[in-house]
């Protein structure tokens, strides 16, 4: 069951995100020319996360973050993992993709700025990361972080790690994707997709929303085909859910080009806060249950 229950410790950590924390990651990650998976802005994009999450690990014992080396391409992913105490061997799985892409050319001097997609998703991810370990939270699960290469090109990153972690028995009790975090094209604020999820745990996200951001309105709806790295999960047998920025008929016509930038999306990061929230309340709910 998804019990919530960690009021006392999640509430305050909600209210240090910050918009303006988060709109600085998703402007450092997009000033990259691009972040293809084959070219050097794509391999320095890698190392600019490790490098910022190493930093805000900064020496925390139970909290190591390394680069997973994928067969056939050089862009990396990236792995942070919050080690559990006396449920560790369960482990909370949180991600987005890293690469970005423009469908006119893939040159290292292509721009793909990918601010959107999927910066804000690595920046939601990364406030929640900052205020978890600036409040020396200690989760009894493992929780890990994961920043994909090589979504954008047939999720190949996840992949290659959803299939070791399957053949490696982790068990792995449930898997948040953000993808596009920072557009709000539509009416509502989180759109729940329910084709490559799990109905169980998008019924759990639904109530951490409503009990963490009673505000927000919930929408769903479907992708109708593996839109993004939660369905390498799905594929493996791991229960997922996609939080997404909008409908699926009003989503960003910017990605995938050179419009896909911060500027394009108001220079503000306040639709990516509502994901970040989410993210840490998913993190800290399911990272805080014993065996
Ligand atoms: N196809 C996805 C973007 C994408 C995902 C969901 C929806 I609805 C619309 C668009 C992608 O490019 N991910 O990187
Ligand atoms: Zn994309
Ligand atoms: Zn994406």
């Amino acid at each position: 069951s998804y019990a919530i229950d960690n009021q006392s410790t999640v509430t305050p950590l909600l209210s240090q995100m910050q918009a303006s924390n988060i709109g600085q990651t998703i402007v450092d990650l997009s000033a990259f020319v691009n972040r293809y998976y084959t070219t050097t802005g794509g391999v320095n994009g890698s190392n600019w996360i490790r490098d910022k999450w190493l930093a805000l690990a900064n020496g925390r014992s139970n909290v190591t973050v390394e680069q997973f080396t994928h067969a056939g391409f050089p862009q990396k992913s990236v792995i942070m993992t919050m080690q559990g105490s006396d449920n560790a061997s369960e482990v909370v799985v949180l991600g987005g993709h890293l690469d970005s892409i423009n469908t006119a050319g893939t040159s290292e001097t292509t721009k793909a700025p990918g601010a959107d997609d999927d910066a804000s998703g690595i920046a939601s991810l990364t406030e929640a990361i900052r205020v978890m370990l600036a409040s020396n939270y200690q989760p009894r699960r493992t929780i890990k972080f994961i920043a994909y290469a090589a979504e954008e090109v047939g999720l190949k990153g996840s992949a290659e790690i959803a299939k070791k972690f399957k053949t490696d028995g982790v068990k792995v009790i449930g898997v948040m994707q953000l993808d596009m975090t920072n557009y709000k094209g539509s009416a509502k604020d989180i759109y729940l997709y329910t084709d490559y999820t799990n109905a169980a745990q998008n019924s759990f996200v639904s109530n951490l929303i409503t009990t963490y951001q009673p505000t927000l309105t919930i929408g769903s709806d479907t992708c109708g085909y593996g839109c993004s790295d939660h369905a390498s999960w799905h594929a493996q047998g791991f229960p997922t859910s996609m939080p997404f920025e909008t409908a699926m008929r009003e989503s960003n016509p910017k990605i995938h080009g050179t419009g896909d930038t911060y500027a394009n999306m108001g220079s503000q990061a306040n639709h990516a806060l509502k994901f970040g929230r989410l993210a840490t309340s998913f993190a800290v709910e399911l990272g805080s249950d014993g065996p």
